[in-house]
């Protein structure tokens, strides 16, 4: 075996032991409060420790939304406790007048007191969770009561009477888990999308993300890069003076190339992944009177738009937010493309082209007894700019020509537009509509790829961009190669949480609520 000391010094050159605690899995940290800390303290301590806030460290929250429900959870979590007397336990018992601890896991229904004043307060289930065989980690239990706000309300204030015992912070429960190891940073955010998921897909997208698929993939590239810097560290240490294999450094190559490669597939994947955490944006533009405004009707099954037969009707950009099979999509529709002397509809066609060059998806709708004349078309020269390869080309009122003889013009049509799409419909007969949207929902979701978040990609590209120095080096300055595949590492290690976090790490746990 290769001897590997050198890498795994530099990598963990803070060294696990003299870590705080409470960070049990990171490599480096620096939080924020010890920037501070230090800064006015104008030393820098070596990972001196600086503690929470203090208080009562038992916390407790609706778990459940607020309001009117059947079933209301409130959850409590405490650090590990020695006695019965202390954190979580005294809540189970002090309320329920239970003699011991309920078996673990195991749902018991029970009435629920007030701990000081024995009122009775509702009848529910409770459950216990000893740490660190919970959510958090630590002692965990759980009310489920009735769902009303006012028995909510009193279990809630009971709990607040008891001294240790605080309301949770929004997120605190998961920072807990996080503290404790039950979580990596990309399933925190998977769970903080979850949470805010308002479709279908964006639901299971980030039920996948939490589950940790993203993060296998992102340690096991940390893993071959450790993997490569161990080799190359063997190389700096013993090239010169010791028999090294041969065609060591030669190993890091073949590994760095394959890693350059998955990382550039993963992020060449058009967004995705982002642009399901927030919605596709689509632009609807074409020549007046194509029929733009009237499928942005058809797909929004409302009049969101006004349809006329006069020219020019629409002058705005109209956006309309849709669900379109599990997909968030804000589709807009744009003026009409045409010169004009009219200064309000030469705006709006402004407005139209910026929109086009900034959204996720490009439809020209094109009115199809207008096609066969369509270089003599009226501000055919600004429809001829708007359109790339990407571009989806609609060609509406199907109903309204001889399709059969039609199907020549539109394959001419998409030949000389240089466009790889081309779809009839009828926003009159409804014709093609179905198909046209699959189409749509298939194409923007064609990549399995999926980042989804923008921290992703920073970092991801950052990693990239230090492969590519190792290579550049390997062959002159190995010790630079080296230097160059740690930034690699650490690049990947900001995303699972291996490194310096804290600032996502704040970001993060705002977006979570209270109770989880
Ligand atoms: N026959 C037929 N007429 C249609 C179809 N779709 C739209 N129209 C008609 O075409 C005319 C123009 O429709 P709009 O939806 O206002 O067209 P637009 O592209 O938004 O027009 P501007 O906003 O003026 O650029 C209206 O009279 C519609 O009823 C279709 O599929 N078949
Ligand atoms: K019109
Ligand atoms: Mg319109």
């Amino acid at each position: 075996m290769l001897p590997c000391r050198t890498a795994s010094r530099q990598l963990y050159n803070v060294g696990s032991a003299a870590l705080p605690l409470r960070y049990p899995r990171c490599a480096i940290r620096f939080p924020r409060a010890h920037s501070r800390f230090f800064a006015s303290q104008n030393s820098i301590p070596a990972f001196s420790y600086v503690q929470p806030q203090a208080g009562p460290d038992t916390i407790f929250a609706l778990s459940t939304a607020p309001g009117k429900a059947g079933v209301a959870v409130i959850r409590i979590s405490g650090k590990n406790a020695e006695e019965v007397s202390t954190g979580t336990p005294i809540a189970v018992l002090k309320m329920t007048h239970m003699k011991k601890l309920p078996a673990p896991r195991q749902a018991v229904l029970k009435k629920i007191y007030h701990p000081s004043s024995k009122e009775l307060l509702d009848k529910g289930i409770v459950l216990w969770f000893p740490g660190p065989q919970s959510y958090t980690g630590e002692d965990t239990a759980e009310f489920h009561i009735h769902g009303g706000n006012a028995v909510t309300r009193s279990v809630l204030d009971a709990l607040g009477s008891i001294t240790q015992y605080r309301i949770a912070d929004r997120g605190e429960f998961s920072r807990r888990a996080f503290d404790n190891d039950k979580l990596d940073l990309t399933e925190l955010e998977g769970l903080a999308d979850l949470l805010n998921a308002e479709t279908e897909m964006q639901r299971k997208l980030a039920l996948r993300q939490a589950e940790g698929s993203l993060r296998q993939q992102y340690d096991g590239w940390r893993e071959q890069l450790i993997k490569c810097m161990a080799l190359t560290e063997a190389v700096i240490d013993f090239g010169e003076d010791e028999n090294i294999e041969d065609g060591v450094l030669n190993d890091v190559l073949v590994i760095v190339e394959r890693l350059r490669e998955s990382i550039k597939a993963h992020l060449n994947d058009n967004r995705i992944g982002e642009i399901l955490r927030d919605g596709i944006h689509i632009t609807i533009s074409g020549p007046p009177n194509a029929g733009k405004s009237s499928f942005l009707n058809t797909l929004a099954r409302r009049e969101a738009a006004i349809v006329s037969d006069i020219p020019g009707t629409t002058r705005d950009v109209v956006e309309v937010s849709l669900n379109l099979g599990g997909y968030p999509v804000v589709l807009s529709d744009t003026a009409g493309l045409r010169e004009s002397s009219d200064l309000i509809e030469m705006e709006g066609v402004k407005r139209a082209m910026a929109k086009i060059s900034t959204s996720d998806m490009h439809i020209c709708l094109l009115p199809l007894p207008e096609i066969e004349s369509f270089e003599r078309l009226h501000g055919h020269k600004i429809l001829n700019e708007s359109i790339t390869p990407d571009t989806i080309l609609i060609i509406n009122k199907s109903d309204a020509s001889n399709t059969i003889s039609s199907k020549e013009t539109i394959e001419r049509l998409t030949k000389t537009l240089g466009v790889r799409h081309t779809w009839l419909i009828s926003c009159k007969t409804g014709e093609g509509i179905d198909q046209a949207l699959e189409s749509l929902i298939d194409f923007a979701t064609s990549s399995s790829a999926l980042i989804t978040q923008a921290r992703h990609r920073f970092n991801l590209s950052a990693c990239l961009a230090a492969l590519d120095m190792v290579a550049d080096y390997a062959t002159s300055d190995i010790v630079l190669a080296a230097e160059e595949l740690r930034q690699a590492a650490s690049a990947i290690g900001r995303i699972t949480g291996k490194v310096d976090v804290e600032q996502v790490l704040d970001m993060l746990f705002s977006e979570f609520c209270i109770g989880k």
